[in-house]
């Protein structure tokens, strides 16, 4: 897995404030990049030192492991959080100017439009202002523009806010194609869940503090204990009594609990058969959300 873009100590501060602190991180080529943090956390701030809207006070950003040129930039597909299309144009004119801006020319503009416009399920709303769309509609308009160019990498700031369930789906498919053709994508979301299933790797950040990264799985596991969770058919109660057993949650029937050595999960399954029937019984694996509050603790 090669490293294409990389942070490197990057330092920023506004006035005395310093929102980003030694943030380094490495985007993958063909990999979704999940950057995920609380509200202030620093990601769009980052973005826009990625993309050269802000300059570093230290630090650096790295493009095959040259400081980042303007020319690179130039082939990067950017979707800021402060939406940024006309309302009085249409979807297609909007996607075409953007188009002849990178450079393309009439004919290829219109056709990448065309095609993308389709691709994100705009194709019957092509020509209706702008401004008459839907919030979704327009999120998926901002999709078509960051991909008019065909750029070699995407940063796509919160890229899912405002849409529904079947855009999410879309959005989702429409990127992992990016990735799997080889374009780096990273992309801000507060949507845990969806930044769940669709990462590869993993970027947490805290109070403008790298606090974790890396592949998805291997977070994972860093922050997995030795947790288990059990259901049986009556009150589960007497696992408190059980030698080694940490109850972090009893409701009923149904408990979660961590295990100190020497404490097995297979002595405890056994202690729960010779109750009675057991209805599920397995390990736990955290979840992002469970992984981002320990970080941000
Ligand atoms: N131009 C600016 N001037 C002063 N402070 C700023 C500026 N831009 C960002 N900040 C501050 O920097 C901090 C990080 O902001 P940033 O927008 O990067 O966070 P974020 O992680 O994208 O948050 P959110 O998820 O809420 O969009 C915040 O405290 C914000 O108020």
């Amino acid at each position: 897995m090669t490293s294409v873009l990389r942070l490197d100590g990057v330092d920023r501060s506004f006035g005395d404030r310093q929102v980003l602190k030694d943030v380094s991180f490495d985007v993958t080529a063909g990999r979704m990049t999940g950057f995920v943090g609380g509200n202030g956390a620093g990601k769009t701030t980052t973005m826009r030192i990625i993309l050269g809207v802000l300059a570093p006070d230290a630090g650096q950003v790295t493009w095959r492991g040259r400081p980042l040129a303007r020319e690179a930039r130039a082939r990067f597909g950017y979707m800021p959080e402060e939406r940024g299309l006309y309302p009085k144009m249409t979807p297609r004119e909007q996607v075409v100017h953007l188009g002849r801006l990178y450079g393309l020319d009439a004919a290829g503009a219109r056709r990448r439009t065309d095609a993308l416009l389709e691709r994100v399920g705009l194709g019957e709303r092509a020509d209706d202002l702008l401004e008459t769309l839907s919030l979704g509609n327009q999120q998926r308009a901002q999709i078509a523009a960051a991909l008019v160019h065909d750029p070699e990498v995407l940063i796509l700031d919160e890229p899912f806010s405002g849409l529904d369930p079947l855009a999410v789906d879309m959005v989702v498919a429409v990127l992992r194609e990016r990735a799997a053709a080889g374009a780096p994508v990273l992309f801000s979301s507060h949507q845990l869940d969806v930044v769940e299933r669709l990462c590869d790797d993993l970027v947490l950040i805290a109070a403008g503090t790298i606090r974790a990264a890396g592949a998805r799985e291997e977070l994972r596991s860093a922050y997995t204990r030795p947790r288990f969770s059990l259901v049986v058919d009556g009150d589960a109660g007497w696992l408190r009594d059980q030698p080694g057993v940490r109850l972090v949650d009893l409701d009923g029937a149904r408990a979660v609990f961590d295990l100190d050595p020497p404490a097995d999960d297979q002595s405890v399954l056994r202690a729960a058969l010779a109750r009675g029937p057991v209805r599920a019984f397995g390990p736990v694996t955290p979840s992002l959300a469970e992984i981002f509050r320990e970080v941000n603790q």
